[in-house]
């Protein structure tokens, strides 16, 4: 089992992430994370923070000279503007008459509409928003993406799994849904753009919708696809409902901050068809390589039959809110006066859909990750590999 933690303020020193119960030989080094770390930070539309933010990333336990260890793993990313934030953010007691002096301490009494601002200020009982939304933000999500970087190592060392994702629409605008989807190695191709959209005429018409956005004083959100190639049939289970890999799923990317909607596979339009149009019929398979020996002539349900891989490519689809920090400010009220007032605005992302596809690709790679291990076991990942070649053996034999 694997089990993932974080910790860590926007303007804190830093964020720590906690990995825990990888087996043992998995490559991965600091480069790699930085490599992640700097794909979450492009992307039209991304907030000033991105442009100066380096993510200075370290492993502070777990791995040694390029390889884990079995122990848990623990990643540190830097902020890059600690020093501006040493005052405000400082986890001891600071001078109240200085802290008053410091413009960066002004109490934020206006609640975003659509931020935790003021579901957190009524839960935590804090007179300002400060304190929730240093958590709330999605700078947290940089330390999934560190361990997403050692969960997508482990799951391409041990099956040769490619998880990759791409930009499917940013408002209005999108992608042909019946052109071309990328493959497990096109995710270079992904990258280039700077909407991460696969297809480069639906590029275009995203960063025109972000642009335009920009200029009326804007945000937006979209739908980002996560896809991951290679996966044998059989990770998950239909025995319980917290082991069916599409809950796993579900919870993960939900849990991503802005992500209101889910779907796998074809979802929401399966549920427009009737039955014989909305599965996926099996074939017997002679092709060279064919894992079980058997096929499909769609993948409609996105790799996922009982909360069990099937075999077929996992296909999952993700909403994102627009971003709550709208530069043309929304109506608010101000928590000290009881008035009405505009809301906080201040940094922040336009479009963040682009860099959300990294995290979400991270998070999916973790639990994927987990349903692996869950599988296969192991200490290290020698005996991992082992015990996979053996069941993926059994299976062709069988049928
Ligand atoms: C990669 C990423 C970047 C984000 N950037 C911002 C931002 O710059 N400003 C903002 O107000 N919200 C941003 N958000 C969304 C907020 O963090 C989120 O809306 C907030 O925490 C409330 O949670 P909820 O939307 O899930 O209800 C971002 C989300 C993601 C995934
Ligand atoms: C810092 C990141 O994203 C942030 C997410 C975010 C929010 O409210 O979620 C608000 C902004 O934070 P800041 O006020 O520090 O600029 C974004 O930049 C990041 O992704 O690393």
């Amino acid at each position: 089992m694997l089990r993932w933690m974080t910790a860590g303020e926007s303007h804190g020193p830093a964020l720590i992430a906690v990995l825990e119960g990888m087996v043992a030989g998995v490559e991965v080094t600091t480069s790699d994370v930085g490599e992640q770390l700097a794909r979450r930070r492009l992307g039209f539309g991304r907030s000033a923070r991105m442009n100066f933010e380096t993510d200075a990333c370290e492993f502070l336990g777990g791995v040694r000279h390029g390889r884990t260890q079995g122990g848990p793993i623990a990643v540190r990313i830097a902020n890059a503007e600690w020093p501006k934030w040493e005052k405000v953010m400082a986890a001891d007691p600071v001078d109240p008459a200085e802290l008053a002096e410091l413009a960066r301490n002004e109490p934020l009494t206006r609640p975003r509409p659509g931020h935790a601002d003021l579901p957190g200020m009524q839960k935590y009982g804090f007179d300002e928003a400060r304190p929730v939304l240093e958590r709330a933000s999605a700078r947290e999500t940089a330390s999934r993406t560190a361990l997403g970087t050692v969960a997508k190592a482990y799951l391409r060392q041990l099956l040769g799994v490619e998880v990759i994702s791409h930009v499917v629409s940013i408002g209005g605008a999108a992608a042909d849904p019946d052109g071309p989807m990328p493959g497990p190695d096109d995710l270079a191709t992904v990258d280039e753009s700077p909407v991460r959209a696969y297809d480069p005429a639906a590029s275009e018409r995203m960063v025109a919708e972000v642009d335009a956005v920009r200029k009326a004083g804007d945000t937006v959100g979209g739908v980002i696809e996560v896809l991951a190639y290679g996966l044998p049939p059989g990770l998950g289970s239909h025995v319980h409902w917290d082991r069916r890999l599409d809950a796993r799923l579900a919870a993960a990317v939900m849990g991503v901050q802005a992500m209101k909607g889910v779907e796998i596979g074809d979802g929401f339009t399966t549920a427009t068809r009737w039955g014989s149009k909305a599965h996926d019929e099996i074939d017997r398979s002679t092709e060279q390589g064919s894992v079980t020996g058997v096929t499909r002539r769609s993948n409609r349900a996105g790799g996922l039959e009982g909360g069990i891989t099937n075999g077929e490519p996992l296909r999952v689809r993700v909403a994102m809110k627009p971003i709550s920090t709208v530069p043309r400010a929304l109506a608010t009220v101000d928590v000290t006066t009881g008035e009405p007032a505009v809301a906080i605005n201040q940094r922040s992302d336009v479009c963040a859909v682009p860099r959300a596809g990294v995290v979400l690709e991270s998070v999916v790679a973790l639990v994927l990750a987990d349903a692996a291990a869950e599988k296969f076991g192991g200490d290290a990942l020698t005996e991992a590999r082992r015990n996979a070649e053996g069941y993926l053996k059994s299976l062709v034999e069988r049928w």
